[in-house]
């Protein structure tokens, strides 16, 4: 059994993950701590796996404490930045224990992991592309995680294939145009009723291709959290985003 603590438990995410733990037949649950709790009572004595969901103002500190902690961690907050990550290689050079593992994903649900794949194959074969992100309004970070990726994914094989900048002849913009992600502009919506949704818009003259997810429920994400939680461990260093855990 892999023994999991769940940082972020009374949580939207964490409450779901404290379930699926339990659920599961090869998951048992040791801890589940929120906001106040002491995280150094995670230690490798009662668990295997912390997995943290709590809000990006805190994710780097907690997942520094459990590095420090000696347990490995999968983590789902979002907000990371390349100087973030960087302490987290710092912090996992001097870990405790040996090949420590910290695996960090924007997202865990196979259909907007398979829309960033989906796009990153597209586009290199469009002129135009910029990705709109819809979330349910309790969201506390604009643009999502999820889009940001997503918009490095299709810069990245824009900038493989030397295509020039998207077009856009637009001369004034009070933030119309949404933000601009390494070339790509991100827009994010936040309407009730919604809860994650991600749609890429690639164009050529005459021709449009729309990759789309919907995560219409928090049940989405569970399956890629448990795949990461039973295969963290045979990733030592930090690893960034579940594609790289599925036979893609
Ligand atoms: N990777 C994914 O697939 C995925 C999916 C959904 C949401 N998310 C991200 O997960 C994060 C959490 O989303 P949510 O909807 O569950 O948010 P939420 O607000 O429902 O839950 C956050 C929880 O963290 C707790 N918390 C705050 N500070 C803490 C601290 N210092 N230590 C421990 N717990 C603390 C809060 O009390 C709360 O219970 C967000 O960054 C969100 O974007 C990621
Ligand atoms: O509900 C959220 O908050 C979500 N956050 C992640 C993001 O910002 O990409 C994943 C989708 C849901």
């Amino acid at each position: 059994m892999i023994k999991v603590s769940v940082v972020g438990a009374k949580g939207r995410m964490g409450g779901n993950v404290v379930n699926a733990v339990n659920d599961a037949s090869d998951t048992e649950l040791a801890l589940a701590l929120d906001a106040g709790d002491d995280l150094t009572r995670i230690t490798p004595d009662n668990t295997d796996v912390a997995v943290e969901f709590t809000v990006p103002s805190v994710s780097l500190g907690n997942v520094l404490t459990l590095i420090g902690q000696g347990v490995d961690v999968v983590v789902g907050t979002t907000g990371w930045t390349d100087e973030k990550l960087d302490q987290v290689r710092a912090a996992l050079a001097q870990a405790p224990r040996p090949n420590q593992s910290v695996f960090i994903a924007p997202n865990f649900a196979i259909s907007a992991v398979l829309t960033d794949h989906f796009a990153g194959l597209a586009a290199k074969y469009f002129e135009s592309a910029e990705v709109v992100e819809m979330h349910h309004p309790d969201k506390v970070d604009a643009p999502s995680g999820t889009a940001i990726h997503t918009a490095h994914t299709i810069a990245d094989a824009r900038k493989a294939a030397g295509l020039a900048p998207v077009p856009d002849a637009t001369e004034t913009d009070g933030g119309s145009r949404g933000q601009t992600v390494d070339g790509i502009h991100v827009h994010a919506v936040r309407l009730r009723g919604l809860n994650a949704h991600e749609e890429v818009l690639l164009g050529n003259p005459g021709e449009q291709l729309v990759i789309r997810s919907d995560c219409f429920d928090r049940g989405s994400f569970m399956p890629g959290v448990l795949l990461a939680v039973r295969k963290v461990s045979a990733h030592p260093g930090v690893t960034i985003g579940l594609n790289n855990l599925l036979d893609l």
